[in-house]
């Protein structure tokens, strides 16, 4: 297994090499209905994708109004169209205006005399590509987002020549209101008008008593007015952005030929929770944050979850096991019948009917299965503790008999006058010691001082959906997959003499463990008292990091909403302001902040590296704008080696100085080899060639290779206390 590290580094790069030729080639269609191939070779196989329809999917979005696409009603005589617009509108006569103006835009259609234009505006749909290029407008800004510079192309293609291929933004960006907007903006204008009065008539009518004490006043109240306008300003240009999750279906899991399962092509999710006691942290609210992410809306096969236990607890250990043999029923259960949220007690909570917009006729019977069947395992993890010390004083007491017994024999038969001495441990149901923390702590069984551990509670999901069928006396579970994503329970080493009762380190210990289990392209954290709300978050944060422009995003906040909260909010404890408010006022800057959970990130950023099209803005204003040192030590290096442009934009990265630095990851050349792969995993798709950095479609199809006893050794042995000592970034 020494030499599987590289392996898994070449795997990828030859996947996108022996893949189906259609899937790694780029091709367009021009306007005269010819194949064009932008890759090397030009034996370009045109009879397989690119002939047929998959290319060319209709979609439907809410359609932004420009000078070729007015919302009926509107007077609509856009400049273009105007003399033919005029004779269509008055020969409808009497039709009325929403008639004229329907005709208005065929006949503009066909004066810009081109033929696919036609043909793409008789479906109706709104021409994006068509619309960014003609006009000035964005989709979205900040971090996704279309660039200037990008209005030229390499190879000397002409915009016109992507006009063919609808190509779809997956996130928009949309405007809050003016409505809402202009009058707060007003209102921060208003106030500080007022403030700057106030000031101006405190500073020139000093009070000849006390002056001191106006002078202290005014110092003070100076810096309070400022501290308020930096907390003000900031919040002049909220924005939303929303998603498109049925492009993004249609660009990863659209099944063609060569995938007729339409086996996804997006990046794999790590899921990190973290807990650190049992007690403080109950169980079972642990296993319904892991019940909500094993059943979340997102390619099983690419998920894995894996829970940091910072007490070494046997008792969260087993509540963990119970949790996936219950996921085997919920997570079907969710799949089956669109249940939201896919928590179990908060589901079985909500007030509202349950039947409502549920179509299948088998439901309330399921229902009620699974609703018995939660309330046992709440039973069962609730009892845990008790049985868990049940059975450690049978083994203690069988151990102190066995010892007895030998002690006997030794002595002559009778039992030596000092006693034998018999260690309290605390068992595993199989039998052997628990090598994390024990009831009575005992040198390396006590909360700061055991030894690492790992264990894969629920194994890599087969590639391929495993249909269910109608269970005796169980769900029905016919035509729904029942695959359960991959799970792993760890629990890093700790030993005295080092400061690691922190979250942070826990989240470094699952970092480095997970890339080497599975080494998901992208991260997301919670606590143990959080849930995933909507099963489709995780595919939503995949639209921002799956766009144009999407290889420069480290990292996605997701909102945090709160339950059990008292009615009247009297503490403000939902956070509104700074949820709905700052954060989004922060997005329209320049991205929000990082809260501590509930954030998806680009692994590949969180290993320190800048975005590989990092800008460096100098200047006193940051008005001069140049590619950063590494961007250009690595194109200046491309250059001058054979590999061409497009070429290099499509391998994963290699030469990156840093990677040769073992001093900054540790020792693990598995885990350094595991870098580049998820940088290149963690693209967005080339599937336009204004994408800039994007991986060619169908490099990810791959199945995982499969979980040996070396990598599961290899993972423990990153968790361990010393790996990162003496690593210059790592924090433990
Ligand atoms: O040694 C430790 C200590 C804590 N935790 C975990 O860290 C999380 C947060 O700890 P908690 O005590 O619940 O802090 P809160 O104030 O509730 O959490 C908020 O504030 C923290 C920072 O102060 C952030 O890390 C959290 O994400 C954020 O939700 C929990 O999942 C803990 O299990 C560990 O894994 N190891
Ligand atoms: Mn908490």
């Amino acid at each position: 297994m020494a030499s599987s590290p590289p392996k898994k580094t070449l795997n990828s790069q030859s996947s996108s090499l022996s893949r189906p030729p259609q899937a790694v080639k780029f091709g367009r269609r021009t306007s005269s209905g010819r194949i064009v191939s932008l890759s090397r070779d030009d034996d370009m196989d045109v009879s397989g994708d690119y002939s047929g329809q998959n290319d060319y999917i209709n979609y439907t979005v809410l359609m932004p109004p420009t000078p070729d696409n007015q919302p009926a009603g509107s007077s609509g005589s856009t400049s273009e169209s105007k003399g033919d617009a005029n004779r269509g509108g008055g020969g409808g006569g009497g039709d009325g205006p929403k008639m004229g103006n329907k005709l208005e835009r065929r006949l503009s259609v066909m004066k810009s005399n081109n033929k696919s234009m036609l043909l793409r505006s008789q479906t109706g749909d709104f021409d994006h590509n068509r619309w960014l290029f003609e006009s000035k407008g964005k989709y979205g800004i900040g971090n996704a987002f279309w660039s200037e510079e990008d209005d030229t192309y390499d190879g000397g293609v002409s915009k016109s020549d992507f006009l063919d291929k609808p190509w779809k933004p997956l996130t928009r960006k949309v405007n809050i209101p003016a409505k809402v907007l202009s009058p707060y903006r007003l209102l921060i204008v208003i106030r500080l008008v007022i403030v700057f009065f106030f000031l101006w008539w405190r500073i020139t009518n000093p009070n000849e008593d006390a002056m001191w004490l106006w002078g202290l006043s005014i110092v003070c109240e100076i810096w309070f007015a400022f501290s308020w306008i930096l907390d003000i300003l900031p919040k002049l240009n909220p924005i939303n952005r929303a998603t498109d999750l049925a492009a993004l279906h249609d660009k990863f899991e659209q099944p063609s030929p060569s995938n007729p399962t339409g086996r996804s092509d997006l990046p794999g999710v790590d899921v990190f929770v973290s807990t650190a006691d049992p007690e403080k942290e109950p169980p079972l609210v642990t296993a319904n944050t892991l019940l909500s992410i094993l059943a979340v809306d997102y390619p099983i096969e690419k998920l894995s979850a894996y829970i940091s236990d910072d007490g070494g607890a046997i008792l969260t250990f087993e509540a963990m096991a119970e949790a996936v043999r219950f996921a085997e029923y919920w997570v079907p259960f969710c799949r089956k019948h669109d249940i939201e949220p896919r928590n179990p007690d908060s589901y079985f909570s909500i007030k509202k009917d349950p039947t409502k917009n549920k179509k299948r006729q088998d439901f309330v019977k399921d229902r009620r299965w699974i609703k018995r069947e939660y309330d046992e395992f709440k039973v069962r993890i609730n009892g845990l503790p008790e049985q868990i010390k049940k059975r450690a004083e049978q083994f203690n007491l069988r151990e102190e008999l066995k010892e007895k017994r030998i002690a006997r024999e030794k002595n002559g038969g009778v039992l030596p006058p000092d006693g034998v001495d018999v260690v309290k441990a605390t068992w595993m149901a199989d039998g052997t010691h628990w090598p994390g923390t024990w009831f009575e702590p005992k040198p390396d069984h006590s909360k700061g001082d055991h030894a690492g551990i790992l264990q894969i509670m629920s194994k890599v999901p087969e590639l391929e959906p495993v249909i269910g069928g109608p269970n005796e006396g169980a769900l029905d579970f016919t035509g729904i997959d029942i695959r359960v994503p991959m799970f792993a329970y760890v629990s890093r080493e700790k030993r005295p003499g080092f400061d690691h009762n922190k979250k942070a380190g826990a989240m470094n210990g699952m970092v480095r463990a997970s890339a080497i289990l599975s080494n998901g392209a992208f991260i997301l954290n919670l606590d143990c008292d959080h849930y995933i709300y909507n099963s489709k978050a995780i595919k939503e944060g995949m639209c921002f990091m799956m766009d144009r422009g999407g290889d420069r995003i480290c990292y996605i906040q997701f909102p945090q909403r709160f339950e059990g909260i008292d009615p009247s909010d009297r503490y403000a404890n939902h956070n509104t302001v700074f949820f709905d408010g700052n954060m989004r006022a922060l997005d329209g800057l320049q991205g929000p902040v990082y809260v501590g959970t509930g954030c998806m990130f680009r692994r590949y950023a969180l290993y320190g590296f800048n975005p590989p099209r990092a800008n460096e803005y100098t200047g006193v204003f940051g008005q001069e704008k140049a590619p950063a040192l590494h961007v250009r030590t690595q194109s200046q290096a491309s250059q001058t080696s054979q590999a061409s442009d497009l070429e290099s934009d499509t391998q994963p990265l290699h030469d990156d100085p840093d990677l040769g630095l073992p001093k900054k990851f540790g020792n693990s050349t598995m885990f350094t080899d595991t870098i580049p792969v998820a940088e290149y995993q963690g693209r967005p798709l080339a599937d336009h060639m204004s994408v800039k950095n994007g991986r060619p479609p169908g490099a990810l199809l791959l199945p995982r290779p499969p979980l040996d006893a070396p990598t599961v050794a290899e993972a423990i042995a990153v968790i361990s206390c010393w790996y990162c000592f003496g690593t210059i970034d790592m924090l433990c």
